[in-house]
Formats: C-alpha cells, sequence, structure tokens
C-alpha cells in the first residue's frame, strides 16, 4: 500500500515520496510515523482508514503541501497548525531561532523582550516564549487569514503552557510601520523575523509553495526582494534598545546588501550568517 502511494507520488512530481506516503499512512492510521517504520520493519500490517488515506494521497499527488493535509507542521519543539491562508514553517528558519536564542544566551539576558516581526503560524515568536522561561514576546501580523493561525497556535500553546500564552502578544497590523508596537521603541533586547523577501520574478518552482503560501508571504515588494526586509531593519531599529540585537532571514542573493544597509541605519557588527548547508541566509546586526 504504502510502496504504491510512493510510486504515485513520485509520478506526480513529489520530491520525497517515500516519506510522505509513510506519514499519510500514520496519520490514517493515527500512529506516529516511528510506528510505520517499525511495521514496514517488521512486515505487519497496520489498521487503517483506507479512504482517508487514498483521498490524502490523492491530494498530495496534485501538489498539495503535506503539511496542509494532515493540518500542522513541526517547528522546533512545536507542532503548528497551518492550512491555507498561513505559510508553512521552514527548517531554515529553526537556525534563525537558534541564533537568536544563542545570543541571547552568550549575553545572559535570562528574561528578554523580544519582537517576532511578521509572525505567520506564530513559529519564531511561540518558540522564543516556550523555549526561553520568562521571555515576554509581541508578535506581529498583517494578513487577517494568518492572524487566524497565529491566534490558534497562540491558544493551543496557552492551554498547554499558560505562562507562555500571558507573555506572547500577537498584534495585527503592519510590521514596517514606525505605528505599530510604538510603546516599545527603545526598549526590545532582539527582534526575530522572516519577512517576506522572495525577489518579484523568482516565483517558486515547486507548486506546494507557488500555488499555497500566500503571496503576502513570500514576495518581498520589489525586483530583488529586498524592499520590504528593509523596512523591517529600520522598524527593528526603532524598536531596539541600544545594543539590542537584529536576526532576520532573507534569500541567498540579499547578504551584502541588507549588511550594508543596516550598517548605514544605526547598527554595528552586521553580518551575514548561513544556515546548516552553507547558504547565507540571515542578518544578524547589533543596534549602536
Ligand atoms: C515568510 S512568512 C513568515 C512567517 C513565520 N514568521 C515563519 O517564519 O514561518 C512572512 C509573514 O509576514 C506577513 N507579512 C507580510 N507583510 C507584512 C507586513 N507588512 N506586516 C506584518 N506582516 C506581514 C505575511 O502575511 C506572512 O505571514
Amino acid at each position: 500500500m504504502i510502496r504504491g502511494a510512493a510510486e504515485t507520488l513520485r509520478a506526480a512530481g513529489v520530491d520525497t515520496p517515500e516519506h510522505d506516503a509513510k506519514l499519510l499512512m500514520a496519520e490514517a492510521a493515527g500512529v506516529e510515523l516511528r510506528d510505520v517504520d517499525k511495521a514496514l520493519l517488521m512486515g505487519e500490517t497496520l489498521a487503517y482508514d483506507t479512504a482517508r488515506f487514498d483521498e490524502m494521497v490523492a491530494r498530495r499527488a496534485k501538489r498539495e503541501p503535506l503539511q496542509h493535509i494532515v493540518g500542522h507542521a513541526p517547528f522546533r519543539y512545536l507542532d503548528l497548525e497551518v492550512g491555507p491562508g498561513v505559510f508553512i514553517p521552514r527548517p531554515e528558519t529553526e537556525t534563525v531561532v537558534q541564533a537568536g536564542l544563542d545570543w541571547l544566551t552568550r549575553n545572559r539576558i535570562a528574561t528578554p523582550r523580544v519582537v517576532d516581526l511578521c509572525a505567520g503560524s506564530g513559529a519564531i515568536g511561540l518558540s522564543v516564549v516556550t523555549e526561553v522561561r520568562g521571555a515576554e514576546v509581541w508578535a506581529v501580523e498583517l494578513s487577517d487569514e494568518a492572524y487566524a493561525w497565529t491566534e490558534r497556535n497562540r491558544e493551543l500553546v496557552a492551554r498547554r503552557d499558560p505562562l507562555a500564552g500571558y507573555n506572547y502578544h500577537l498584534e495585527r497590523g503592519d510590521a514596517t510601520s514606525p505605528l505599530t508596537l510604538p510603546q516599545l521603541d527603545g526598549t526590545i533586547d532582539i527582534v526575530i523575523t522572516n519577512p517576506p523577501y522572495v525577489p518579484l520574478a523568482a516565483i517558486p518552482e515547486q507548486p506546494e509553495a507557488r500555488d499555497h503560501d500566500p503571496d503576502m508571504a513570500l514576495y518581498g515588494g520589489s525586483a530583488d526582494g529586498a524592499l520590504i526586509p528593509e523596512r523591517i531593519v529600520l522598524r527593528a531599529a526603532g524598536l531596539l534598545r541600544a545594543g539590542g540585537a537584529l536576526v532576520m532571514e532573507h534569500d541567498i542573493s540579499q547578504g551584502d546588501r541588507l549588511v550594508a544597509y543596516a550598517r548605514a541605519n544605526g547598527f554595528t557588527e552586521a553580518r551575514t550568517e548561513n544556515d546548516w548547508t552553507g547558504r547565507p541566509r540571515f542578518l544578524f546586526a547589533v543596534r549602536g
């Protein structure tokens, strides 16, 4: 059954057909992925909902994102609800969060004040508020549809971790505007952000991103995609206290430009850092 589904997915151009088929089987059987692996290894058959499995495989073969089909996506220690209207959190953003947490640790900031501009599912801010006890996080999202998902994930986290829910403040608004969270100006220890940054002409080839991630989450507002990231640099400069840090994900083509822009707009120690595959993927800068 899994082998047949994997063949269907491979023929449809899915990158990871075996993995996706096993994950959909886990979902249809109501078990964990490791239980599917174990059953395969032992030659055992799992009881599962065949109609549901077939329907999910057919949707995946039409290149609907796996995360939309199952309704959730892993991010660091969280399992976030996702669906149409919200950006699916990516593994590279986990590295961006880690860089922010490492900076907080190195600087012995135990109860940081943190801002997540462009929150989407809430991946960045909800990770920080659950991983750093006592952190206070403000998150901003502009899209109504995405905001509904952020709010949903905030509620899920708050149910399990009331302190984290209490310390996470969600705002609907334009993260590039000085009128958003003006009361925080000059008081924030770190801004960690993954804004839209895709160059306008660089339409993603994968149908999962091209057809299902919202345009507002992808495109950076100019031919080179750096317009919104630059505006985020300016807003971060306003929010941060002297010595506070900005960590911002960007496209591999934007490193030098954003470092220069940060240096010209109030930041020192600006540099580009790599993701785990060695590609230049985020700006790190300290407010002068
Ligand atoms: C690349 S997604 C990142 C989402 C999430 N932070 C993550 O890493 O998975 C960018 C998000 O920014 C939102 N957005 C775009 N422009 C914005 C703006 N001017 N102000 C606030 N949010 C914005 C989009 O709706 C989208 O949810």
